[in-house]
Formats: C-alpha cells, structure tokens, sequence
C-alpha cells in the first residue's frame, strides 16, 4: 500500500495522525501500544506534529511504550543519537512515563550493546519473538532500513532479533529482519527527490534484500504502508 503527498509536511501530518488512531484503538484493545521508533531526519517533522500542543492529547501517551529500531552507537547528547532527535522533537513534551521509554544504549561495544537490547526485549515481551503493534522506518539511498546495510550480515540474520553493525560509521545496533516483520504494522516514511530513485527499485524491482534490505520487510498482506512525497515517488512507474 503506498500513499503518495504533495510534500513532507502533509505527509507528516498523515503520519502522526496514523499514529495517533493507531495508538487509541490498540490501547482500547490491548491496554497498551508498543513502537519502535525510526531514527534518521525524515520523521522529525511526524514526532514534532505527535507533540503540537493540540495534537499530543490525541494519544493516550500513559500507556504507550517506546522502542528503537535502530540506534547509532554515539552518547545521547550526540546530535546523530536517534534517541536524542526523538526526546527533542516529541519524547519531552508529552506525558509518557519515563520508565515506558526504551531507548538503545550503546556508546560503547555495539556486540554488547545488541545483546542487552535483546536481553530487554525479551523480559518485556510475553511472546517470541516479539510483536511491535507499530514499526516506523525510514529508507536509506542505498536500500538500507532501521541499521540493516546492503549486503550486511545482520540482513540474513534469522535466529537474534537485536544484531550489531560495528563496521558502520558510527556502529550501529539494529533490530532484525525476523523482528521487522512480526510488526502488526509496519509505516515507512519517505521523502524528497534523492529517494525517488531508490524507491522504484524497491518497490518495483525484484525483491532482492541482501542488495535492498527495505525489501525484505515483509510482515505479510496489509501491513506494511508506504508514506511518501511526490519528490520521493516521481520515478515510480504507474501502474499500466
Ligand atoms: O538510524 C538511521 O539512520 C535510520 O534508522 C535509517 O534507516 C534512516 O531511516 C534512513 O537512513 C533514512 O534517513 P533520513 O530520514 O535521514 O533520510
């Protein structure tokens, strides 16, 4: 399913109202909403539109909990940390417990880092591997997602759900693919002209994830949904 706006504000603003039903309806369902977060810039206008004085009373944030797709191994003051760009742009504005926040922790050995990450998810999920009701990512030029890079290990990882990428710049924790597709619903967001050509490829080549990791978010019909802007979506062929 691909949802095509004129540019990134609108898309932003679809996205966090997304979120925000999203939210309601599995809190009135299941008694809490868990996510994992993307990292990189595109989603900071959709956390900035989630905290606006009248958009943040639309998600009932006390029982959300927050995860991380992916997290660049840098401290939290780094300007590259996804937590931090998170915390700024929405975390700090709306009243989600502290304790409900999850974010990936590794500053230092990204091996260790994973382990641990994994060692979480595993107390705080009832089943495995675990079922984000939310996965939100991001697409990179290059084909990668969350911190999964072409022709990387941790792409064809099947059996940890947390992976490191120690050779990244900075290293990087990730989650992996089995993980990506046990989502209830995955939402890539994707915007601006340097993306259009990369996202033909993905969404309209053969599926080939070792050189387009994007492609092998698979969670299964109806669950996962493109955002993307027109600059994004300009060299998709129309369907004939
Ligand atoms: O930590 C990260 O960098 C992200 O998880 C990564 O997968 C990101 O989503 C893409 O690289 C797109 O990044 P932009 O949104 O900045 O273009």
């Amino acid at each position: 399913m691909i949802r095509v706006f004129p540019d990134a504000e609108a898309l932003s603003r679809a996205a966090a109202a997304l979120f925000a039903r999203a939210a309601r309806r599995t809190v009135r369902n299941s008694g809490r909403f868990i996510v994992a977060l993307s990292g990189g810039q595109t989603p900071r206008r959709t956390y900035e539109r989630l905290a606006c004085p009248e958009c943040r009373d639309a998600v009932p944030w006390e029982a959300v909990h927050i995860f991380w797709g992916d997290e660049r191994c840098v401290p939290f003051e780094d300007p590259r940390s996804n937590a931090r760009m998170a915390h700024e742009a929405l975390l700090r504005y709306v009243p989600i417990p502290a304790h409900q926040i999850h974010p990936i922790r590794c500053e230092g050995d990204p091996e260790t880092a994973a382990a641990r990450y994994e060692a979480l998810l595993r107390s705080f999920f009832v089943e495995a591997p675990p079922r984000f009701d939310l996965i939100l990512l991001g697409l990179g030029e290059d084909g990668h997602t969350a911190s999964l890079f072409p022709f990387h290990p941790a792409v064809t990882e099947q059996r940890r759900w947390v992976a490191a990428v120690p050779e990244a710049d900075p290293p990087r924790v990730t989650l992996t693919l089995p993980i990506l597709n046990q989502a209830r619903r995955v939402v890539f967001l994707v915007t601006g002209a340097r993306k259009a050509g990369i996202l033909r490829e993905v969404l309209q080549e053969p599926p080939d994830p070792l050189r387009r990791p994007a492609q092998g978010v698979r969670p299964g019909p109806g669950r996962v949904l493109w955002l993307v802007d027109a600059a994004a979506a300009s060299e998709l062929l129309s369907p004939r």
